[in-house]
């Protein structure tokens, strides 16, 4: 961004000056960079000739130093460690450390004693002002002006007296983003050195993390970064929340991870930038200490977090937050996605109402858990919850089994006959999966049921009256199987009563709180929590099984995990998963730079490859990819793969 080498030899600045002076402008076709020719234009402006006597310039008195001094204390305070490293590092190189306030007074400067002579001839000293409209181009004042660190070398200062000096300098700002000065490094530009400005930029950070502590040591505190190793480092966001959750402060880095201005600072809430719940962030720190965790942004992306909930929690210790403790079967599906959320308040809704649910969504996201803790939620929840899978049962036995037969009703029946499933469940939840795929014969009989409130036994017998909560389930799009005329349009508007679709687990944004419940589900008791990349490699990973698919690893992980050890890492997990999530291929949910990707076709490959590795067992392909059978014959029907 920022070139650290001269933007021309000399004799093109000598050139591009001479004809600002006479035209007052820089032609186009002269090579000098954008910051030098706005700062020469502004340095013009203010009536500075380069090679002229310099106007009255600002100079404080001892007793102004001493007081602008004592104004500065914290900035002062916090630059001072910082200082004195670089100096460390800068000794025996003529130069020297400067820090300036933000109206370009020199507050403090380090440096070797020859050279601080040879500075102190251009007033490069405690108490001289370095705004650009003094002094022309130099790296203090131009950085303040331009709100940028900047390098300006040489022939670039607009002054000729200061041409021996090469500089480079960052704002320093507070954590509210207010400019409070400029850290800078000046030397001789025969020894210039292109590291020095990056060098000038991290410490100008570190001094911006400490005001940072200073001020927000006691709030929540967020350390964040697109890579799980950048927290930690000065290139780490920081952002400080309220007890609300509203963002308070943030670093530099912050900021710009988040696409934030200083302005927004106390107007964002932490829950329009990133898909958790602050409520959510308080339990996994309780939890989890300052274990990290992959959080999606809402601008797109993923972002590593490190909770600093330290005096929060400490604060709250006698009345610590659990992880919200569910309040019941629906509450704990609750685990902070916006989707499951709407679905479950939804459903609470119509709990002690006699409307059918319709629960649409992939195969493994959960619509009979979800169908489960309806009923278990609900009124109903003493008596029996029925599921009937219909793809799993062949056509000709489908009507036996739902609607029950008389003895000796047909070849091979129980002497005794049977209810049938629909009777079983009077008076609790009547859930039938798959219901796309029930034959039309049948459908019309279950409209039946539906319209008369009675079931008739197969083989005769008298009609007994039910009473159930009615909840289906489909992968397929039941409209468009309507619209095609494979299913009743009559019974599609009886089961209709409330539609609910279930993201995918791609589409979740809870995902370290999904597992981290599944796991509590998995190993009650302990604290089972992952190795860095394996979390992040799970959280971007597009689990064509969904739930099923993770849940099924997540249980082959805890059954490999020695009874103390609390980090699951690779070889925990299954052969063929590990597989597919190091490979440079892998199936990636939408995360940032992978937004291009086709799902189907990822999902495609990891079908392609199940089968591959179970050399063609279809049932421990299905194994492997965490579905049943029939979906999978179903996926590689659809994809064209069988
Ligand atoms: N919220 C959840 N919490 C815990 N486990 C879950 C959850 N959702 C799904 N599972 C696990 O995933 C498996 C699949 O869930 P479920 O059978 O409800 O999915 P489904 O959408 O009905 O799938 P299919 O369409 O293939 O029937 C379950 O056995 C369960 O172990």
């Amino acid at each position: 961004m920022f070139d650290t080498q001269p933007k021309g030899p000399g004799a093109v600045l000598r050139q591009a000056r001479s004809r600002l002076l006479e035209s007052g402008d820089i032609p186009s076709e002269l090579p000098v960079d954008a910051v030098v020719a706005r700062s020469w234009r502004r340095s013009l402006r203010a009536g500075l000739m380069p090679a002229g006597r310099l106007p009255e310039v600002v100079h404080l008195s001892g007793a102004q130093l001493a007081r602008l001094r004592e104004r500065q204390q914290e900035l002062l305070a916090h630059a001072r460690p910082v200082m004195e490293y670089l100096y460390r590092q800068t000794r025996d190189s003529d130069s020297m450390v400067i820090l300036a306030d933000d109206r370009g007074l020199l507050l403090q400067a380090m440096g070797d004693s020859a050279f601080l002579s040879r500075a102190e001839r251009v007033a490069l000293a405690p108490g001289a002002s370095w705004a650009e409209r003094y002094r022309g181009t130099n790296a203090i004042g131009t950085a303040l002006a331009e709100a940028e660190p900047v390098v300006i070398n040489g022939p670039e200062h607009y002054l000729e007296r200061n041409a021996f000096l090469t500089c480079a300098a960052a704002p320093v700002a507070a954590p509210d983003g207010t400019l409070l000065g400029v850290l800078d490094i000046s030397g001789d530009h025969r020894r210039h050195h292109p590291h020095t400005f990056c060098l000038v930029r991290s410490a100008a950070q570190m001094i911006e993390n400490g005001l940072f502590e200073a001020r927000h040591g006691g709030n929540l505190q967020l350390r964040f970064h697109p890579l799980a190793e950048g927290i930690g480092t000065v290139a780490e966001g920081v952002l400080a929340l309220s007890e609300d959750g509203y963002v308070i402060g943030a670093n530099r880095a912050g900021l710009e991870i988040l696409g934030l201005r200083p302005a927004d600072l106390g107007a964002q809430h932490l829950e329009r930038l990133l898909h958790v719940r602050l409520e959510d962030l308080l339990a996994w720190a309780y939890r989890r200490g300052s274990e990290i965790m992959p959080v999606q942004a809402s601008r797109g992306g993923r972002l590593f977090v490190r909770v600093e909930a330290g005096r929060v929690l400490r604060m709250t210790a006698a009345a610590p937050v659990p992880a919200a403790a569910p309040t019941d079967a629906l509450a704990a599906l609750d685990t902070g996605c916006g989707h499951i959320r709407a679905a479950v308040t939804k459903a609470r809704r119509v709990l002690d109402k006699a409307i059918p649910v319709l629960l649409q969504g992939e195969s493994g996201v959960g619509k009979e858990v979800f169908a489960k803790a309806m009923h278990d939620s609900g009124p109903r929840r003493e008596q029996a919850f029925v599921a009937v899978d219909c793809s799993a049962l062949p056509e000709n036995l489908i009507e036996a089994e739902l609607f029950g037969y008389a003895p000796g009703a047909y070849t091979g029946a129980r002497r005794t006959g049977s209810p049938g499933r629909i009777r079983e469940a009077d008076g609790g939840t009547l859930f039938l999966d798959e219901i796309g795929d029930m034959p039309l014969a049948m459908q019309s009989r279950l409209l039946r049921v539906l319209q008369e409130r009675q079931v008739t036994p197969l083989g005769g017998g008298k009609p007994v009256a039910v009473d159930f909560a009615l909840v289906c389930a489909t992968h397929r799009n039941l409209k468009a199987e309507m619209e095609a005329g494979r299913f009743r349009a009559d019974l599609y508007y009886r089961l209709n009563g409330l539609t609910l679709m279930l993201p995918a687990l791609r589409e979740r944004t809870d995902f370290p709180f999904l597992l981290d419940r599944l796991l509590a589900d998995l190993a009650p008791g302990r604290r089972i929590g992952f190795e860095t990349e394996v979390a992040g490699a799970l959280a971007d990973f597009a689990w064509p099984g969904n739930i099923r698919q993770l849940v099924n690893a997540l249980r082959t992980a805890c059954a490999l995990l020695d009874e103390r050890a609390t980090r699951i890492g690779w070889a925990h997990l299954p052969d063929d998963l590990v597989e597919e999530l190091r490979a440079p291929a892998r199936c990636l949910r939408r995360a940032g730079g992978e937004a291009g990707e086709d799902l189907r076709s990822l999902s495609a490959v990891a079908i392609r490859r199940a089968v591959e590795a179970s050399a063609g067992n279809m049932s421990e392909a299905a194994r492997r990819l965490g579905i049943s059978r029939n979906t999978l014959y179903r996926r590689l029907k659809r994809g064209g793969l069988a």
